[in-house]
């Protein structure tokens, strides 16, 4: 996250970090809990990683730092991709993945909620990305989650800014138009949160971006409420 600030504990529990353990382990992406057993991420998360043996999921971290040899983490007992994805760019960057175990809800690991299909995303007017990625585009993953509010950006608006791209519905897009706070690499796959009536909404799903937090470019996540009819589907299934 590009301009924003440290979190506080428990202050987005349902936002998990997902790692990779091969050929060192490192925080790959983000992820959010929609239930006991399942994790909402980005489908590109998985471009170099398709193997879920590779994958480790902890929730409840504040700090990278927090993870040892000792912490312990879910692993990933099924990953469901989009099968309309084929690149972030293209859309339909969501992933759904079950984790070994259920886990138990506290203050510090819970769900937020799906956003229902009819709600249209301007009536969002509190809105955040969180994320432990990088602060600038040539950067590193940070330690402590960080959050930044932004405001969302109309779709035409956001098409006339990316003439090269297909902003299609099922994306939305959120940032300044003069630049300066943005999610970035390493925040993909978490969790553009907005509050509505003292509940927080998972709204989007962060995807892709021209660079980071750079002017006149904004971030594009992906469109939960478009997705909502297929997570049910997914999930509930089982
Ligand atoms: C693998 O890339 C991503 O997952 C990746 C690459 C990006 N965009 C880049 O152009 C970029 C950023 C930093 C370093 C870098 O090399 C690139 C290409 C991203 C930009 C945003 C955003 N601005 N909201 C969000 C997630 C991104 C994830």
């Amino acid at each position: 996250v590009v301009g924003g600030s440290n979190s506080s504990v428990g202050e987005w529990p349902w936002h998990v970090s997902l790692h990779t353990i091969l050929p060192v382990q490192t925080h790959q992406c983000g992820g959010s809990i929609i239930s006991d057993q399942w994790i909402l991420t980005a489908a590109h998360c998985f471009d170099s990683f398709p193997l879920t043996e590779l994958w480790r999921v902890y929730s409840s971290i504040l700090r990278q730092s927090e993870i040892t040899n000792e912490t312990t983490f879910f692993k990933i007992q099924k990953m469901i991709v989009h099968p309309r994805y084929e690149f972030s760019e293209s859309g339909y960057d969501i992933a759904l993945l079950k984790l070994d175990r259920p886990l138990n809800f506290s203050a510090l690991q819970q769900p937020a909620c799906l956003p229902s299909q009819e709600k249209i995303n301007t009536e969002y007017t509190e809105c955040w990305v969180t994320g432990w990625g990088y602060t600038k585009e040539r950067g590193s993953i940070e330690d402590t989650l960080q959050k930044v509010k932004l405001p969302m950006i109309p779709n035409s608006e956001c098409q006339s800014q990316y003439p090269e791209h297909r902003i299609i519905d099922k994306m939305l897009c959120a940032g300044y138009s003069g630049g300066g706070k943005d999610a970035c690499q390493g925040d993909s796959g978490g969790p553009f949160s907005c509050k509505f009536e003292n509940r927080w909404y998972m709204v989007g799903i962060t995807s892709w971006g021209e660079g980071c937090a750079r002017p006149g470019q904004p971030g594009v996540y992906t469109n939960v409420a478009k997705f909502v009819d297929w997570i049910l589907e997914q999930t509930l299934e089982d």
